[in-house]
């Protein structure tokens, strides 16, 4: 069997088949030999493209042009393998025979595609002890499916780079496989199967199939410094909190006035500061079930379901401003915040880790396709840290993206304004200075704007890929409400007067900013819920064997990471009002751009495992990160 038209679609250079010998090795180029397909225990007819001495690795190539580097073990030679004569038994699962039937541009070719790679599904004569094996030893498997290979098909050898094709006939091959995602999971298609292969494959229920797809794979690595590092953010992040927060208390907060005072232990409980931060995450509460708004489709999870989200967080916030207004104007006392800063961050703290507790606790009752890819290491302090469960809810109500878009956002911009006012009273001004009012109103918009597109948070790497535990819940409801505002704290009892150009040359640069950080969202938001939406017409794409795309134009082709750029020019419009005399209203600045490199690393090796040759042909397409021509 030789390999189809397409196989060569996502093969790079650096492996195409030369002329070079290969090193004395067991397969040598060239061979078809049968591969076993990350995690699971199918195995599938292979060509293997090249051995890496240094790695031992060898690089070899499925059918579909997925190229894969595999251990020797993880490759037997086709002679080992039985075929046995196809099963026409049908599927005992109705929802699986309405998929089949439910696209007209099936094609009835069984092809070249790793969706044949299922239905030609091989697997081992004696596959070890699979359902132990399955679960702990189990790879995320998408598989192209049939409309893409028909695209793929009819491009023939045609360019990989191509420009998206928004004929109605042609629609389907881009629009269905992010509709019926479903399809593309582990899924065996027992009708489908080119005659060669047959399956032990058959014999695995379905429902183990999606467990072994759902469960985390021993590969993927451990990020933030693995099981060792999630004790040091534990510690860490916290302790830092303070730092910042008693930090910002000194008259002169410069680096040289280190260590800042520490308190007296009882200034760090607050049962009122409590109450009023259960009240409100309770109001916000209230407002998120409220039936108003419309729901929201997140982006298709493993099992093929589509969770649906209250996306009412404008109205939320509106509310909360009208509520806060009003309260005000009742005469309450917003500078209590200030003056507060501290037991308010220790009593959202302690919320925090009850949460992060119950969502731990809860994480072991939950089915393995309900957890985050790489969540699951087994480490207690690593999985209570990264979150292990996806979506956890309760009933309809998502915990991660409530607590992500809701309390601790919209108090982000409670407490700026809180600040605002208490400037005005410690330096007797009868307005906020103008840094104070850049700062309220930049952040403001930023707040604004994440809840007015909160659809596009749907596709966000916290959303889609990340689970729920201390690292958000901590990140949502301290981290954001106590260092976000940092800079609004900052200017409370530090005049920073600016000059007009200074004023404007700062707008200027957050309009910049916010310009690119959403129509980039925008962008990436809009084709990945529809890539065939006539208005991303022009759009080039490149296609990935998962059946999704990847945008390689328009923002996307600028950098790799387009919303970062326009998110750290806005962040530093924020620092920019509160000038040079000290560092501590940089930090944003400095977190952020630690913190985006780092995402960006994370989200680089992911699409790296999900997308495979495709994600390094975009690489070298789009070849800086965030800042043109810099990084
Ligand atoms: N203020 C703050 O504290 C923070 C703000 N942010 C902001 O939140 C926003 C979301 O950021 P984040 O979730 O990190 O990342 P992105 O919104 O950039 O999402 C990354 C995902 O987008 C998809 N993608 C990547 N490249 C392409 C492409 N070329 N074409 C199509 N899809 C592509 C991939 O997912 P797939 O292919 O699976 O769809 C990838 O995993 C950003 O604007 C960021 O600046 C983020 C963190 C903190
Ligand atoms: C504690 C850790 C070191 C870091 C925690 C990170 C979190 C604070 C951030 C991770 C991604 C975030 C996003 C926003 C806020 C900060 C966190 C939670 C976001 C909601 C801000 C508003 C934007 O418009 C957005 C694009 C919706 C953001 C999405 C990501």
């Amino acid at each position: 069997m030789g390999l189809c038209g397409q196989a060569g679609r996502h093969s790079s250079a650096g492996t195409e088949l030369g002329s070079t010998k290969m090193p004395t090795v067991k397969y040598q180029r060239g061979d078809m030999v049968m591969g076993r397909w990350p995690g699971s225990s199918l195995y599938y007819e292979v060509k293997v493209l090249h051995f890496d001495a240094k790695s031992q690795l060898y690089t070899v190539i499925y059918k579909d042009g997925t190229e894969l580097e595999l251990k020797e073990q993880d490759i037997k030679s086709a002679a080992g393998f039985q075929s046995r004569p196809r099963s026409r038994s049908r599927s005992r699962s109705p929802g699986r025979r309405r998929s089949r039937s439910r696209s007209p541009a099936r094609t009835t070719r069984p092809s070249c595609t790793a969706a044949a790679v299922a239905a030609a599904a091989i697997t081992e004569s004696t596959p070890p002890s699979r359902s132990d094996a399955k679960l702990k030893d189990s790879f995320e498997v998408r598989l192209i499916p049939p409309e893409q290979t028909k695209a793929s098909e009819n491009n023939g050898n045609k360019k990989h780079e191509k420009k998206e094709d928004n004929e109605p006939a042609n629609k389907v091959n881009e629009s269905e496989p992010e509709k019926n995602q479903s399809r593309y999971n582990l899924r065996r298609r027992k009708d489908d199967g080119d005659g060669k292969a047959e399956v032990k494959a058959e014999q695995l229920e379905e429902k183990e199939a999606k467990m072994a797809a759902a469960a985390a794979p021993p590969s993927v690595s451990l990020d933030f410094g693995g099981k060792l590092g999630a004790y040091f953010w534990l510690l860490f992040l916290p302790a830092w909190v303070l730092f910042l927060v008693l930090k910002v208390n000194q008259e002169d907060p410069s680096l040289a006035n280190f260590p800042p005072p520490w308190p007296p232990l009882e200034s760090f409980w607050d049962a009122k500061a409590l109450g009023f931060v259960v009240l409100w995450i309770l109001f916000q509460v209230l407002l998120y079930i409220l039936p108003v708004g419309k729901l929201s489709e997140g982006m298709p999870l493993r099992s093929g379901e589509r969770l649906k989200y209250r996306t009412n967080g404008f109205f939320a916030m509106v509310v909360s401003c009208v509520a806060v207004a009003a309260a005000v104007q009742q005469g309450a006392d917003l500078t209590y915040i200030h003056s507060h800063f501290l037991q308010l961050a220790v009593s959202s703290f302690l919320i925090s880790v009850l949460l992060s507790s119950y969502l731990y606790l809860r994480s072991g009752r939950a089915a393995a396709e309900q957890l985050a890819l790489g969540g699951s290491s087994g480490n207690v302090a690593y999985d209570f840290f990264k979150g292990r469960e996806l979506n956890p809810r309760i009933k309809y109500f998502d915990l991660k993206f409530f607590c992500e878009m809701r309390p601790g956002l919209i108090g982000w911009c409670l407490i700026n304004f809180a600040l605002a006012l208490t400037e005005m009273k410690r330096q007797g001004l009868e307005a906020p200075s103008h840094a104070m009012i850049l700062v309220n109103l930049f952040q403001l918009l930023y707040v604004a704007d994440g809840l007015w597109n909160e659809e596009a948070i749907l596709t966000t790497m916290d959303l889609m890929h990340d689970g729920f535990g201390f690292m958000l819940a901590f990140g949502d409801l301290v981290w954001v409400p106590f260092t976000y505002t940092l800079q609004a704290y900052y200017l409370v009892s530090r005049p920073t007067p600016l000059s007009p150009p200074a004023l404007a040359a700062i707008v200027t640069l957050k309009l910049v900013g916010f310009y690119i950080f959403r129509k980039s969202n925008s962008e990436k938001n809009a084709f990945r819920r529809n890539p065939s939406d006539p208005q991303l017409s022009h759009l080039k794409t490149i296609p990935t064997a998962t059946g999704r795309s990847l945008l390689v134009s328009g923002w996307w082709g600028v950098v790799r990471h387009p919303n970062y750029l326009g998110d750290l020019l806005m962040a530093l419009a924020w620092s920019l009002p509160c000038g040079f005399s000290h560092l501590l209203p940089w930090y944003y600045m400095i977190y952020f751009i630690i913190l985006l490199v780092h995402r960006d690393s994370r989200d680089m090796s992911e699409c790296r495992r999900k997308y495979g040759s495709a994600w390094d042909e975009y690489c070298r397409t789009v070849r800086y990160r965030i800042i043109p021509r810099v990084y």
